[in-house]
């Protein structure tokens, strides 16, 4: 661990270049300047989900088990691995037979409340966290069905359980909130017996992985487009009543008990991962957010929001149910088969990068165009599910008798169906946002501000950057933002950095510590970086910033956990890069900055940035690799909502653009003298659609003319 407190002056600065625990305590500056930036905001509470206490779950084995119990065990390797839940932190995965084999064996005759009492029979399945049972009814009650039915479906779970550390299970408040809704098993009674919580619900028959396995591990297409019409409505009326599932996947689609009417009938069971989309006092949408560090669900079935931390709504279950049709019907999904640590990234990563067409291939059509709509949803809108539907209209048998599932809701839903799907043929396709084939982009922010003097030079080779950097200076003016593409660097200096003195080092390593180590002695902040693709990287230090400390870390995925962890310390994102995989990360203490937010997407996170922008943050910086875009989001106290942002994303570095508009006007002559008005803030290349230039771009070049017009 480097001392940095040498020489006269204590060092204000960390390092942390790959290890957290590397840290220096720093010592901040005497009479630093006053209104040092306060921590970020403590993180929004997340809506309730699976587990009080952020409890995460494993439930691998559950299905081997019921394998076993159920049907034939078939090619278990690959159709099970992908079946891990996973939570916040790896340590919460647990076996849940271990954690009930130590603890009391489950009781044999239990009552709760008012309930009759029951003997525990055989168990019916069992999940991450509880275990269900048939109890049969041998007190009190005389039904066959309903609240004093004969045989009921008991779901125990331990009172030091995973999600028993606050009390009963969360799963517990979702039922009540919901209980009666369509398409749900009725809860009748819910208590504590001994050590464990009980609920006692009405017993169900085989899951659809169930039905699916016993039938050579595919299901026929009417069957599936009927499981589709009858999720859709049973979705409906759930979120209807506030809530979002968020954990749908064969498993929790249930078929009614074997052998009596409700054979066909379909149920959605699990609500330990529920949450609320909409607030219950004030009606409004939950609010966006993204943290990247979280994620509840199941790999393989969850929505490519839910990977990337972003809060739950609507669009999540459906997208889920999209992907669980599909599996359904295909007997597999490209993404299975992942293994490791990073597991999760790369799932994600292969769900964006396969096309609908890729990935609905041999299905019928309806399928794709399904899909298409789940995946376009953006995060509040409300969908139409009699349109989702009616989408899958013509895969229906018209004969209820021949239909392999009970359709009961979607047919109420869908009483539009046949003009619905008649409207679809008219609507207009959105545009597509998962393409499959990826592009390079650039992608560059503007920021308005007061006019000022400003510069900019790409496609620089090492041998010819100090050359400009020195010209600048001459000119009074300082490096504000650096990128590279093809191992060229991009350099904006300008007039409005409030830098006094500037240093720079090219370096074939990414970062060389020793140097900005010493920078950082002689008073030096990192202000800018970037990484080439062969690994080199640009580093400029700068005095004259408000910063007191600054640690930076290098990491080889998107440090979200750090930089959470260093926000709860004071420090705010001041710039990052990447190389390669490689992605470096620089924060500081006593930036003007006061809230930080991130937005991480394996796109260029449009929906994301509009709703920061709305709450008032801008973007302060931005980096992206092959893979992924990272943008950092502030507020300021320094006003900086005030500013306006706009982004271009071009294939080229932009000023090709530019000029093409410049060379047909008036402010070519002037324009590369007078872009002052705006500020170059970031730049850089990024994984994206392949889009030339977006419509909004030119919308924004125009307005772009008509503001530095106005200077002139
Ligand atoms: N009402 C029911 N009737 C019949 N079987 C049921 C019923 N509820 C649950 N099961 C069976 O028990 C299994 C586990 O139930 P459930 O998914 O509710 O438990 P869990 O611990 O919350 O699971 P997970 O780990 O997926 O969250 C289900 O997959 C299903 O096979």
């Amino acid at each position: 661990m480097p001392d940095l407190r040498r020489g006269v002056r204590q060092s204000k600065k960390i390092i942390n270049d790959d290890n957290d625990d590397a840290i220096i305590a720093p010592t901040p500056r005497r009479g630093a300047r006053r209104g040092r930036a306060q921590a970020p905001k403590a993180p929004m509470p997340r809506p309730a989900g699976r587990g009080r206490g952020g409890r995460a779950k494993a439930n691998q084995d559950k299905n081997v088990e019921l394998f076993g119990a159920r049907g034939p065990q078939l090619n278990l390797d690959v159709a099970l691995r992908d079946q891990l839940v996973v939570g916040k932190t790896a340590e919460n995965f647990v076996a849940n037979d271990e954690e009930e084999g130590s603890t009391s064996p489950v009781p044999e005759r239990v009552q709760v409340g008012n309930s009759p009492a029951y003997m525990l029979e055989r168990k019916l399945g069992k999940g991450g966290f509880g275990q269900v049972y048939v109890g049969r009814r041998v007190t009190g009650g005389s039904g066959n069905t309903g609240p004093d039915a004969l045989e009921v479906a008991l779901k125990l779970e331990h009172r030091n359980g995973k999600g028993c550390n606050y009390g009963p299970p969360y799963e517990w408040q979702v039922y009540s909130a919901l209980n009666g809704c369509y398409g749900l098993p009725m809860v009748y009674h819910k208590g504590r017996h001994g050590d464990y919580y009980i609920l006692v619900m009405d017993k169900l028959g085989p899951s659809l992985w169930d039905v699916w396995n016993s039938s050579n591990q595919t299901l026929s297409g009417e069957m599936v487009a009927c499981i589709a019409v009858e999720s859709l409505s049973i979705l409906e009326q759930l979120h209807l009543r506030g809530f979002v599932h968020g954990d749908i996947k064969p498993e929790n689609f249930l078929l009614g008990q074997p052998g009596t009417p409700n054979e066909k009938k379909l149920y959605l069971v699990d609500l330990g991962l529920a949450s609320k989309w909409r607030d219950t006092s004030s009606g409004n949408h939950v609010d966006y957010d993204q943290k990247p560090d979280v994620f509840r669900g199941t790999v393989r079935y969850a929505s490519v929001h839910a990977h990337l931390g972003r809060t739950g709504s609507r669009r999540d279950d459906l997208e889920s149910l999209a992907y669980t049709l599909i599996f359904l019907l295909k007997g597999k999904l490209p993404w299975q088969g992942f293994v490791g640590d990073n597991k999760g990234f790369l799932v994600c990563k292969k769900k964006m990068a396969t096309s609908a067409d890729h990935l609905c291939y041999f299905c019928p059509p309806p399928f794709k165009q399904f899909l298409e709509m789940v995946t376009n949803l953006r995060f509040d809108e409300e969908p139409n599910y009699a349109k989702l539907i009616a989408v899958f209209e013509n895969c229906l048998v018209s004969g209820a008798s021949l239909r392999p599932i009970r359709i009961d809701g979607a047919l109420k839903v869908g009483q539009k169906r046949g003009r619905l799907l008649t409207d679809l043929e008219d609507t207009q396709p959105r545009k597509k946002i998962r393409l499959g084939t990826p592009a390079n982009q650039w992608i560059s922010v503007y920021s308005s501000r007061t006019p000022m003097k400003q510069r900019y030079y790409y496609n620089v080779k090492d041998s010819r950057l100090d050359q400009h950097v020195e010209q600048g200076k001459n000119d009074g003016i300082y490096i504000s933002c650096v990128a590279s593409a093809q191992n060229l660097w991009a350099v904006i200096m300008d007039a409005g950095t409030g830098f006094t003195s500037q240093v720079h080092e090219i370096s074939p390593v990414f970062l060389r510590k020793e140097w900005i180590m010493e920078q950082w002695e002689k008073n030096y902040y990192i202000t800018s970086l970037a990484g080439a693709s062969n690994g080199s990287a640009l580093v400029v230090m700068s005095k004259g910033t408000p910063y007191t400390q600054q640690s930076y870390k290098v990491s080889d995925v998107f440090p979200f956990k750090w930089i959470n962890k260093k926000w709860k310390e004071g420090f705010v994102v001041t710039s990052m890069t990447t190389a390669g995989n490689k992605w470096a990360i620089v924060m500081s203490r006593d930036s003007s900055y006061i809230n930080q937010v991130v937005e991480l997407d394996f796109l260029y996170p449009s929906e994301g940035i509009h709703r920061r922008w709305e709450n008032g943050y801008r973007i302060t910086s931005a980096a992206a690799n092959e893979d992924q875009a990272a943008f950092i989001l502030s507020t300021s106290k320094r006003r900086l909502q005030d500013v306006n942002q706009e982004t271009l994303r071009t294939t080229a570095f932009p000023c090709t653009h530019v000029k093409e508009k410049w060379s047909k006007n008036f402010y070519y002559r002037v324009a590369v003298e007078r872009i002052e008005n705006y500020h170059f803030a970031l730049l850089r290349r990024v994984f994206g659609q392949n889009d030339v230039v977006y419509p909004s771009c030119h919308h924004f070049l125009e307005k772009w003319f008509r503001n530095v017009n106005q200077h002139f």
